[in-house]
């Protein structure tokens, strides 16, 4: 009975979880059928405009006519755009404040109607007597009644355009006072130029006395950027500013066009991984961006969960979405650009600001030095510039690459954390064609940006404890999950700290379980190279060069029936060390020479390395590390000597932990700042789940592979402890079928303990017989069985 009642329950609750699952697989479809009805529903509402939808769309018109009047044309057009404005924003308080903003300006523009044609009226009524018309409807009517009867016809009129003016500034976010401020300007300068053109003409000859109290004067000058930025030929100011008021007028509006803020809806575009990442250039492609930011999709849903397949890729609503964050800091911004500029003036550094990129975590301040100022000079200013900027640390980029400018980095006052599921929904890692494309974070300009582990080849990870190295770590094995079937691409984890990446225990993708054992951990170091050299093997026999060209035979003899058990696809394999100290500790040279040897062949082969340290320390990352890995990560590190360790240079001592890195993949002329992607335990718990529970993964792993690293593990073991003479004593021993230890004391020349711990070892190995009191020791081996030997063990 009991047992029924629980089968009962199993299979009731097995149809719950069934059912929850068929609604989760709509879930993406809900937007855009919401989408699609409102659509639908608001065309019908316009077309009742024209009488042409029956009794239903009359009398729904007729309702809407009698509450707006003439605005009624534009309502249902308004109403779908607000609508689509609240979804895509997801009903976010800005787009509910966009919404009630938008709908009293509806509401003024009735209440105008009202007043136009109720004068209009009065004129028909003073003509034609007696015909009369509602222009603003019974809205129209009732607020203008009000507002006349207590405020009069010129008061009523007032209060209406002053509501208007507002209600349009708050929709948009456009200053009205900005537009009027430029107008002016426009004219401001028009003057000015022709008021140095005649000054010009008059003061030529007198130029070199006034010269140095001019430069003054011009110091505080930041370019229009109407007129283009400045080339460096062009970097000292004309004489165009000449009163200290106007300067100080032209700079703040010019800091409010440079500003660049990647606003939360931004559809960020990730940057080709072998292109450095310039900032955005001038104000002409920045307003490029913003328009192009507000013609983006409602929603891009990466392909990657729809897909069809044995492997149920795992949904992006197990994990968290960024919250968004309205980016009202450009005061504080355009001040801290002013302090910044007062403060290298007051060292006699002349700078022009081009460009503010406003990062999730950092701020970078593009410099223009005037002709003459040596970039040495401002570097040597940082920890005056951190004084008066009150900064915790900054960085300075002195050049930036390929620009005439220099970047100082500052901290933000608030982090915007940049949350995984925002960075996987992007349409970069959707589009992206590599099964190991990896979704970094975001750089200084708040793009998104999305590498391929497969072009880097190698990559190395390292920073101080705490920086963020196992967020990182995590955030790359989740884009591989969310983009590859296991069968496409499958994973090694070697985790000697135990607590890491035990989590991924059980994932379909990984080709043996995770690795604690530092021992066999570079014996699977060493099966990756033994399984390269196969692979190569493999690609010679098929006449290919790398891996994508032996698929694509595999695939063609699929296609042509001739699918065989040992030609099949290939996966690419990453192996990812967590902490590459405790493996140096236990075999160094081993360790680097399995990743050297894998890091010059295994890009071809389709095997790629991720390595992370804590230690930047020469004896973990030596120079042969170095020289083969050539894709760095570097987090927040104590010294500038640990971040020349990994990257050459300094400027990882200035990261600001949590995330903040320079990422410097192999291509790149000089590192870039991004803020890496974040990803919480619990979200990986949840991803690991799914795939487990979905994936139905039986403990399959390679077992070959397995026993592989197992034998190779006990191999290395052994063969640390063997003596360096054992081969040649084996041979010795076997060529003359007698076995002594004087034998062996007097050919090769060692004492008598030594001989008797070789001989025991030849003796364990099987090469000669146990001890028989005063009889020589049997030799069991012959030179043919020790050949497979030394193939099998040594
Ligand atoms: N991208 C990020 N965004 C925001 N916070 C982050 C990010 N990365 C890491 N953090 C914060 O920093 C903390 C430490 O990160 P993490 O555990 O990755 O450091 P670690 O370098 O791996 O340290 P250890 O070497 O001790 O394991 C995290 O718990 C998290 O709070």
């Amino acid at each position: 009975m009991a047992a029924k009642k629980t089968r009962k329950r199993k299979t009731s609750s097995a149809a719950k979880k069934r059912t929850r699952k068929r609604q989760k697989d709509f879930a993406p479809f809900y937007k855009e059928i919401a989408v699609l009805v409102v659509f639908a529903l608001f065309i019908f509402l316009f077309l009742s405009n024209f009488g042409i939808c029956g009794y239903i769309g009359n009398s729904i018109s007729t309702f809407f006519f009698g509450a707006f009047g003439t605005t009624y044309y534009i309502v249902p057009i308004v109403a779908f755009l607000l609508v689509i404005l609240l979804i895509s924003n997801d009903y976010s308080s800005l787009a509910i404040k966009k919404v009630c903003f938008t709908i009293l300006l509806l509401c003024m523009i009735s209440t105008i109607f009202q007043m136009v044609f109720e004068v209009k009226d009065a004129y028909s009524a003073f003509l034609f007597s007696g015909r009369t018309h509602r222009g603003g409807g019974f809205i129209g009517a009732l607020i203008g009644s009000f507002l006349y009867k207590e405020l009069g016809g010129a008061g009523s009129v007032l209060v209406v355009m002053l509501v208007s003016i507002i209600s349009v500034i708050l929709v948009t976010e456009r200053s009205l006072l900005s537009f009027l401020k430029k107008a002016v300007d426009f004219f401001m300068i028009e003057e000015d130029e022709e008021r140095t053109a005649v000054k010009k003409q008059r003061v030529k000859g007198k130029k070199e006395s006034k010269g140095s109290e001019l430069k003054k004067k011009r110091s505080l000058n930041i370019p229009d950027l109407r007129l283009g930025r400045p080339k460096p030929s062009e970097a000292s100011p004309m004489p165009v500013m000449e009163e200290e008021p106007r300067a100080s007028v032209q700079m703040q509006k010019d800091f409010d066009d440079l500003i660049v803020q990647p606003a939360p809806e931004v559809e960020e575009r990730s940057i080709e991984p072998m292109e450095p990442v310039q900032p955005k250039a001038s104000k002409r492609s920045l307003v490029n961006k913003d328009k192009e930011t507000r013609i983006k999709p409602v929603e891009i849903l990466p392909q990657v969960r729809t897909r069809e397949g044995d492997y149920k890729f795992p949904p992006v609503s197990l994990l968290e979405k960024g919250k968004k964050t309205s980016n009202n800091n450009k005061e504080e911004l355009r001040q801290t650009a002013q302090k910044l500029q007062k403060t290298l003036e007051d060292f006699g550094v002349h700078v022009t600001i081009t460009n503010i990129s406003c990062g999730p975590s950092v701020t970078q301040f593009e410099l223009h030095p005037e002709q003459g100022v040596k970039v040495s000079k401002i570097v040597n200013l940082a920890d005056d510039i951190k004084l008066n900027l009150a900064a915790a640390d900054i960085r300075i980029e002195a050049p930036i690459p390929g620009k005439p400018a220099i970047g100082i980095e500052v901290p933000n006052k608030t982090n915007q954390m940049v949350m995984f599921r925002d960075l996987i929904e992007n349409q970069e890692f959707a589009q992206a064609r590599s099964k190991i494309a990896f979704a970094v974070g975001k750089n200084l300009a708040g793009q998104v940006i999305v590498s391929d582990i497969a072009k880097m080849p190698h990559l190395l990870i390292a920073g101080a404890t705490g920086s963020g190295k196992s967020v990182c770590i995590n955030t790359l094995i989740m884009s591989i999950l969310y983009k590859a079937t296991p069968e496409e691409v499958k994973l090694i984890m070697i985790d000697p700290k135990v607590v890491e990446l035990s989590a991924y225990q059980g994932i379909p993708h990984l080709l043996i379980p995770v690795v604690t054992d530092p021992k066999q951990a570079s014996s699977a170091l060493n099966w990756a190279v033994m399984e390269m050299g196969e692979r190569y093997k493999k690609f010679a026999e098929v006449n290919v060069r790398n891996l994508t060209g032996y698929n694509e035979k595999v695939e063609e003899s699929i296609k042509n029936g001739m699918e065989g058990e040992d030609f099949k696809k290939l996966p690419q394999i990453v192996i990812i060390v967590d902490e590459l100290a405790d493996l140096m500790m236990v075999a160094p040279g081993e360790v680097e020479d399995a990743i050297v040897r894998l890091s010059q062949l295994a890009r071809a082969a389709g095997i790629h390395l991720v390595i992370a340290t804590q230690r930047p320390s020469v004896n973990v990352i030596t120079g042969l590390i170095k020289a083969n890995v050539p894709s760095r990560i570097a987090f927040s590190v104590s010294s500038g000597v640990d971040s020349r360790t990994i990257i050459d240079m300094n400027g990882a001592e200035k990261l600001l932990g949590k995330g903040d890195m320079l990422f410097y993949p192999s291509g790149y002329q000089k590192p870039i700042r991004v803020q890496g992607a974040f990803i919480s335990d619990e979200e990986v718990g949840k991803v690991v789940e799914f795939l487990k529970e979905e994936n139905n993964v039986e403990d399959n792993y390679g077992a070959d592979i397995q026993e592989k690293i197992q034998t190779a593990a006990v191999k290395a073991a052994t063969s640390q402890e063997r003596d360096e003479y054992f081969e040649d004593a084996a041979k010795f021993i076997i060529d003359k079928d007698k076995a002594s230890i004087a034998s062996l004391q007097r050919v090769f020349k060692i004492g008598f303990n030594r001989a008797a711990r070789l001989m025991d070892q030849l003796c364990e190995a099987g090469i000669v017989g146990e001890e028989e009191g005063t009889k020589p020791r049997k030799v069991l081996m012959s030179e043919e069985q020790f050949e497979q030997y030394k193939e099998d063990y040594l």
